[in-house]
């Protein structure tokens, strides 16, 4: 079903949104929709504003104008409690990763539950190795401290992380980053069932565009300090703009779009 045509209500909505950096506009004006459901990918060149867009949705910005609606609720309205309250369901994944070197895999998971939820440590670490196997992890990874992990571990470690307070939102900046195209194909079938199995709507800042092909049902293309288009892939490719060409359907764009085509996904 096509959302955007349907009665269903966006769960990320942002209007009129500007971002400016000493008078520097990187945002002017920008609307976003996503759609409950959506692994929406955000593409665009380097500095348009991918991380600050994704920083201003989750309330890590206060944006220079504009408003920022998440689940149903206008982030500008909300007291810090209410953020705070608001922000337990929106899952972050940071490109660095992000989690804490001198604590174990399942400590790093775990915390949230014990800061946030205030659950006692014994439930919480139960619960962190639930999600731990979730993402695909072995239980043994538990113990482990992040730098005995490899990247494509770091990254399922931090994934366990952003879902140990079950968001309903998942925000990822670039999460298949200097994975091996191995580890990164996994790493998009687990998006997609984490998808499917918890109902997750992701909002997915990417390079990679194997990706874009395979977990993403819509693309949202940033340039010139708005969302140039928001559209499903098949879409996206006919614009008649210079990135928009070069990046689809250059030759690595045209390679990823026929491994696509003969995986038949
Ligand atoms: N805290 C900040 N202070 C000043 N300028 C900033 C700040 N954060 C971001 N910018 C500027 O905003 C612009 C957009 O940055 P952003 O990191 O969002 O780009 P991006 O699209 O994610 O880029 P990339 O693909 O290279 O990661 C850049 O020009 C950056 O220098």
């Amino acid at each position: 079903m096509d959302n955007q045509a349907s009665s269903v209500e966006p769960i990320i909505k942002v209007r009129g949104l500007d971002n400016a950096f000493n008078g520097f506009y990187v945002h002017q004006n920008l609307d976003l929709d996503v759609y409950p459901g959506d692994i929406l990918g955000v593409v665009g060149g380097s500095g348009t504003g991918k991380s600050v867009l994704l920083r201003s949705i989750v309330g890590l910005r206060k944006p220079t104008a504009g408003s920022v609606e998440v689940l149903g609720q206008s982030m500008q309205d909300l007291n810090e409690k209410e953020r705070r309250i608001l922000g337990r369901n929106l899952g972050v994944l940071f490109q660095a990763g992000a989690l804490y070197s001198s604590l174990t895999v399942l400590e790093n998971i775990a915390f949230p539950l014990i800061e946030q939820l205030k659950l006692p440590r014994k439930e919480a670490e139960h619960i962190a190795m639930l999600k731990i196997l979730l993402v695909g992890l072995p239980a043994n990874a538990a113990p482990k401290y992040p730098a005995e992990l490899s990247g494509g571990m770091v990254k399922r470690a931090s994934l366990a992380r952003a879902l140990a307070l079950d968001p309903k939102i998942l925000f990822l900046d670039e999460p298949t980053a200097g994975l091996d195209p191995i580890g990164a194909a996994a790493f998009d079938q687990l998006m997609l069932t984490l998808r499917d199995a918890l109902g997750l709507t992701m909002f997915l800042i990417t390079h990679d565009l194997d990706t874009l092909y395979t977990a993403c049902n819509r693309i949202a293309v940033l340039s010139n300090k708005r969302v140039l288009i928001n559209d499903t892939i098949e879409n996206v490719e006919k614009v008649d703009n210079p990135w928009i060409q070069e990046y689809f359907n250059g030759p690595r764009g045209r390679a990823a779009y026929s491994a696509h085509q003969a995986l038949g996904v």
